[in-house]
C-alpha cells in the first residue's frame, strides 16, 4: 500500500512538473510572440484575428471558401499602402507594393528565396515533391549550378528549333475544336487548353506522346493533387497535423510518389540510351543530360522535372481581346490574371521601405497580381487595354511581374511565350469564340489563378 501511495506522489508530482513545463514553455513562447509584435507594430497591417495565430485564420478562410488570397492582399495594400504588416505565430511577413523596393530586392542576388516558403516545397507530407529543383531552391550556389544546366534548353535559339513540335501538338487542339465546331458542342476552354500546354511540354521536354487532349492520363490529375496540396501545405501551418484531411494527404503523397518514379524512369532510360549512343528525340531532356555532362545526377534533373511539370500548370486566360495584337494581349491579361502572382524574399539586414525601418530577418512578399490592379499603378487598372503595353506607352516601372525579375525570373518565359504565340495564332485564325452565357470573369486560386468558371465557349468556324 505504502509503495503505490510513494508511486502515485512521484506519479503525481512528475504529472505536475511536466504541466509546468509546458506551461512555461507557452508562456515563454508568448512572451517572444508579444516581443515579435513590439518589434514590428510600428509597420501599419490589419488587425490580428487573434495573440497567437495573427493574420492566419483570415488567410485560411479565404482559401477555404474559395476566395481569391490575393484580392486580401490587394485589399490590405490600399488600405495600408505600400507595406504591411501580416502575422502568423512568430513569423512576420512584409507585403510590399514599393516600386524601388520591389527593384532593390527582387534584381538583386543579395536577398535569396526565403526559407519559410520555399523549402516547404522540398518534400509533401513527407514525400520528396520539388526537392531543392530551381524553383524551390534557397541556396545561391546550388541555384546557380543547376540554372547553368537548364539554361540552353530553354534558350530562343534552341527552342525555334523545337517549333515542329509545338505546332503538332497545337493541331491535335485544332482537330478536337474542329470536332466540336461541327457538332456545335461547347468547349471547355481551360481544360482544353491545359491539356495541351502539358502535352507540348511533356513531348517538347521529355519526347513522350500521351496525346492528352485526345486521352486521359493519370499525370493530368496526379500534378493538379499535387499543385492542391501543395497549397494546402503553405496556407495552412497545422493541415497536415488535423484527423479530417489525412485521406487527401495520402492521396498527395500517392501522387508525389507516382510523379516521381514515372520521371525517374523517364530519365534513367533516355540517360542509358544517350550513354549507349542511341538515336534519341532532340528534346529538352536530352539537352539537359548532355550540358549536365557526368556531374549530374538523376535526382537533380528529376527535381527541375518535377518543377516544369507542376509550372506548366500555369495556363494564360485566352478568354478577351483574342483579335488584338497578340503579345500587348499576352501581357494584358498576365497582368489581370497572371498565373503565378506572389513571390517572397529573404531580407537578413534592416532595411528601409517607403520611410518604414523593417527590422532583418523578415520575408517580403511581391504581387504582381496586387500591383496589376492598383490605380496608383495602372490607370483604370480593371479595364482590359492592350495599348498599355504599346511600345510608345511609359513602361511599368518594378510594378509588373508576371514572369518574376531578375536572377530568379522565370526559365519559361520564352517557352510559354511560343507556346502561347503558336496556340492563340491558331485559334484566331480558325476560329470565333463567344462565352456560353452564365460564364464570369472570376478567379480560383489554386496557389497558382486560373478562370473560376472554366471559359467555357461555344466555337464556329471563321470562315462560317
Ligand atoms: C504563363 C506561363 C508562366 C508564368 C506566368 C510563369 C511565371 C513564373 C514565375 C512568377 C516564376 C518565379 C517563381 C518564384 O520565384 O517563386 C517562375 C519561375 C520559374 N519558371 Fe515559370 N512561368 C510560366 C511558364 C513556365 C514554363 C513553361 C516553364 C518551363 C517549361 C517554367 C519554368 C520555370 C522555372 C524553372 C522557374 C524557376 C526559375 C529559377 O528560380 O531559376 N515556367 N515562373
Amino acid at each position: 500500500m505504502g509503495a503505490f501511495y510513494l508511486f502515485s506522489y512521484w506519479f503525481g508530482f512528475a504529472i505536475l512538473c511536466i504541466l509546468l513545463l509546458i506551461a512555461s514553455a507557452f508562456l515563454g513562447y508568448c512572451l517572444y510572440v508579444k516581443y515579435i509584435h513590439l518589434k514590428y507594430d510600428h509597420i501599419p497591417g490589419p488587425p490580428r484575428d487573434s495573440f497567437l495565430f495573427g493574420h492566419a485564420p483570415t488567410m485560411i478562410e479565404e482559401t477555404r471558401s474559395g476566395r481569391n488570397l490575393h484580392d486580401k492582399f490587394l485589399q490590405w495594400s490600399e488600405m495600408y499602402g505600400p507595406v504591411y504588416r501580416i502575422n502568423s505565430l512568430h513569423m512576420v511577413i512584409i507585403g510590399v507594393t514599393c516600386p524601388e523596393a520591389t527593384k532593390e530586392i527582387l534584381m538583386s542576388p543579395k536577398y535569396p528565396k526565403d526559407k519559410l516558403l520555399y523549402a516547404r516545397l522540398f518534400n509533401l507530407f513527407g514525400v520528396r515533391f520539388l526537392g531543392s529543383g530551381l524553383v524551390s531552391a534557397t541556396n545561391h550556389e546550388q541555384w546557380y549550378k543547376q540554372r547553368r544546366i537548364m539554361d540552353p534548353a530553354f534558350s530562343t535559339l534552341y527552342l525555334r528549333g523545337l517549333m515542329g513540335t509545338f505546332n503538332e501538338r497545337a493541331e491535335n487542339l485544332m482537330d478536337e475544336l474542329t470536332k466540336l465546331a461541327d457538332s456545335k458542342k461547347e468547349a471547355k476552354m481551360h481544360q482544353l487548353l491545359s491539356r495541351v500546354t502539358l502535352d507540348v511540354i511533356t513531348k517538347v521536354a521529355f519526347g513522350m506522346d500521351l496525346d492528352l487532349v485526345n486521352n486521359d492520363s493519370p499525370f493530368l490529375k496526379a500534378i493538379e493533387t499535387c499543385l492542391k496540396g501543395m497549397v494546402a501545405n503553405l496556407r495552412d501551418l497545422f493541415f497536415q497535423y488535423k484527423q479530417k484531411n489525412r485521406p487527401f494527404i495520402k492521396e498527395v503523397r500517392e501522387a508525389c510518389q507516382f510523379l516521381r518514379t514515372t520521371g525517374e524512369d523517364w530519365i534513367s532510360k533516355r540517360r542509358t540510351a544517350v550513354q549507349n549512343g542511341e538515336d534519341v528525340p532532340k528534346d529538352i531532356l536530352t539537352q539537359i543530360i548532355k550540358s549536365a555532362g557526368q556531374g549530374c545526377d538523376t535526382n537533380t534533373i528529376l527535381q527541375n522535372c518535377n518543377t516544369a511539370l507542376v509550372i506548366l500548370q500555369f495556363l494564360v486566360s485566352v478568354t478577351r481581346g483574342l483579335r488584338l495584337f497578340f503579345l500587348l494581349v499576352l501581357k494584358e491579361t498576365l497582368r489581370l490574371y497572371p498565373s503565378a502572382p506572389g513571390l517572397s524574399r529573404e531580407v537578413s539586414s534592416d532595411i528601409t521601405i517607403a520611410g518604414y525601418d523593417i527590422p532583418g530577418g523578415t520575408i517580403q512578399m511581391f504581387d504582381t497580381y496586387v500591383n496589376g490592379r492598383m490605380d496608383k499603378f495602372f490607370k483604370d487598372p480593371l479595364t482590359f487595354d492592350p495599348d498599355r503595353f504599346h511600345p510608345d506607352a511609359t513602361k511599368p516601372y518594378y510594378c509588373y511581374f508576371p514572369f518574376a525579375l531578375g536572377a530568379r525570373s522565370c526559365l519559361g518565359q520564352k517557352f510559354a511565350q511560343m507556346e502561347a504565340k503558336v496556340v492563340m495564332a491558331k485559334l484566331l485564325q480558325r476560329f470565333d469564340f463567344s462565352l456560353v452565357p452564365g460564364q464570369s470573369f472570376d478567379i480560383l486560386d489554386t496557389g497558382t489563378l486560373r478562370p473560376k468558371s472554366g471559359v467555357v465557349c461555344n466555337i464556329k468556324h471563321r470562315d462560317q
